[in-house]
């Protein structure tokens, strides 16, 4: 990260989210995902913004502990569990590298068959839910229980319509899962394996839930506020480097150059920026743009990453 930055102190901090947040409500440009009904009704105008550092605070403006569908989020959730289960043995189903595609691009899929370019699109994360079904009896409470041990939160749980609706309108990502199965990618049903995938698209977290979750990755692995050891500092960084890459899809090198931070995005709304031995800034407004990511929540995240000097480059 950026070397000797004055980093504002809370008090400046608090009101650096309150401008940064009230200008992010005249964007008006983006479109709410419209793909299922559940996230077509989601009212557009909320908004929220959480800044999490290391030495265990929690600030905030907005909407920030209202539960949203976390969507590609999950994405990060899915990967720490098949990594620590399958080692690197992983990285023999799934490649480590930008796609330059959509998120839920096929052509690139077949071909290189069947072998997704990275966990982060969904065609990864398909895959990745693949290995948790093959070696979890229950890979959806092996999932919950370790977000909500992240999170601190026993409430976490998933939202049974948006379950049922991506299950509904899943002809896209079911076309994904069979390509990958035909090339003998995916091991277990491939039903049960959407089954999962949807159900971790649909967990519902605040930005506040987010930000406390992920925050061991700003911590070389260990969660600041519990003191737990998650992941050891080597998984930290390839985690942070996948998001990096792959993090913002088809517009990550554009976040890199404008924000330099690696982050997650999802279609409900929410982006999750990791910023090593700081903190974690979290934002959400559902408006997408072409690309799926948030419009409001990734100006939120430049601003905040620019006026306080983060970067990792
Ligand atoms: N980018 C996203 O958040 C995609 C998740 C969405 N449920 C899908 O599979 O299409």
């Amino acid at each position: 990260m950026s070397g000797g930055q004055q980093i504002n102190a809370p008090d400046n901090l608090e009101s650096l989210l309150k401008r940064v947040h009230e200008q992010a409500q005249k964007l008006s440009e983006g479109v709410v995902a419209n793909y299922i009904p559940a996230l077509a009704e989601v009212n557009p105008d909320q908004c929220a913004l959480t800044v999490a550092t290391l030495d265990g605070q929690i600030t905030s403006q907005g909407d920030s502990q209202t539960q949203f569908s976390i969507q590609s989020i999950s994405k990060v959730f899915g990967l720490m569990l098949a990594m620590e289960r399958v080692g690197d043995d992983l990285w023999q189903r799934v490649q480590m590298e930008p796609s330059g595609q959509p998120f839920n691009s096929i052509v690139q899929l077949e071909w290189e068959k069947g072998i997704p370019r990275n966990p982060m699109i969904n065609a990864g994360a398909i895959l990745v839910s693949d290995v948790l079904v093959s070696h979890y009896s229950a890979s959806k409470s092996a999932v919950l229980s370790m977000v909500r041990n992240l999170c601190g939160d026993d409430h976490v749980q998933a939202d049974n319509r948006v379950h049922q609706s991506e299950l509904e309108h899943g002809s896209r990502n079911s076309a994904l899962a069979y390509l990958m199965k035909s090339f003998g990618n995916i091991e277990a049903d491939v039903t049960e394996v959407l089954d999962h995938y949807f159900w971790q698209c649909s967990l519902t977290m605040s930005t506040e839930g987010l930000a406390r979750s992920l925050a061991f990755l700003a911590n070389r692995g260990t969660c600041p506020f519990s003191g737990k050891r998650i992941t050891s500092h080597r998984e930290a960084q390839r985690i942070n480097a996948l998001m990096s890459t792959s993090g913002m899809y088809d517009q990550s090198g554009h976040f890199a150059f404008t924000v330099g931070l690696p982050a997650k995005s999802g279609v409900g709304g929410g982006i999750v920026a990791i910023v090593p031995d700081y903190g974690v800034i979290a934002a959400w407004s559902p408006p997408l743009n072409s690309y799926g990511n948030s419009v409001r929540g990734m100006e939120m995240i430049r601003k905040v990453a620019t006026e306080l000097g983060l970067s990792v480059y």
